[in-house]
């Protein structure tokens, strides 16, 4: 009988990317991932006994670290946030790039150094990836953890700055904000559970192939 195997892909914007380069390495969803009136969280796929889960971009990796699903994609953002040593990232899928930058309002900027602060408080969904950041350099970070709208917390004086992902720079601009910091590029990885390899490690090796020869002929 063939291996059982879950791959695990975030329902946001990496998905229209990721959907192509699936299909290169020879995973193609079934019909109702299309279909959006499906309630529907699991489908099914071309490759016998492979299943498709589309949840969030953290959930993605939560499954994938506990093993629930083997393997799948999430942005470098997200593996770097959770530094779990439960799963790894073998390849780049140079997918979703975007930077995660520290931003604040226009007027402040002008007077501001970066390498001056001692102490700053930001709104993030990244409160991990940002105080190991700043701690790098003797910098303590307060993070107030948001979800979403980033760009918000200036504005209303949660914050005064946010550490968030950019890449058109549109949001940023859009609400009166400007990068004064990258802490680092992102792209989207192939994500492999590790108890998950220890088990099926020759089918999920021989897909790590595929994915990154795929990787390799859309660069
Ligand atoms: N502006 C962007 N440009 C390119 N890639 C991005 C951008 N924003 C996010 N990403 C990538 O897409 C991933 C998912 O982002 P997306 O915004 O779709 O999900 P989300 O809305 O943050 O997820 P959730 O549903 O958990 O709120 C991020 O982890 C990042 O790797
Ligand atoms: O530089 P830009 O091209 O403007 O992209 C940046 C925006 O994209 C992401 O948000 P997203 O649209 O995914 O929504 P979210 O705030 O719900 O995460 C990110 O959090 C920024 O808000």
């Amino acid at each position: 009988m063939s291996e059982t195997l879950t791959f695990a892909v975030p329902k946001g914007r990496i998905l229209d990317e990721a959907l192509p380069l699936m299909a290169a390495a020879g995973i193609e969803p079934a019909a109702d991932f299309h279909d959006g009136s499906s309630r529907a969280l699991q489908f099914g796929s071309n490759v016998e006994g492979l299943s498709i889960i589309r949840v969030r971009a953290f959930d993605a990796a939560t499954f994938v670290a506990h093993g629930a699903a083997d393997f799948g994609i999430v942005g470098s953002d997200v593996v770097d946030e959770f530094s779990y040593d439960a799963l790894y990232a073998p390849v780049d899928l140079g997918i979703g790039a975007c930077r995660l930058s520290v931003a604040e309002p226009k007027a402040l900027a002008e007077d501001d150094d970066p390498r001056l602060w001692s102490h700053v408080r930001v709104a993030t969904k990244y409160p991990n990836t940002t105080s190991r950041h700043f701690a790098a350099r003797g910098v303590q970070a307060e993070c107030v953890k948001l979800n979403g709208a980033m760009e918000l917390a200036p504005a209303l004086g949660l914050t005064s700055r946010i550490v968030d992902l950019v890449s058109s720079g549109a949001t940023l601009k859009a609400n009166g904000l400007v990068e004064v910091e990258t802490i680092s590029e992102v792209t989207s990885r192939l994500i492999v559970s590790r108890t998950a390899f220890k088990r099926k490690g020759a089918i999920l090796s021989d897909w790590i192939s595929r994915f990154r020869e795929a990787a390799d002929a859309a660069a």
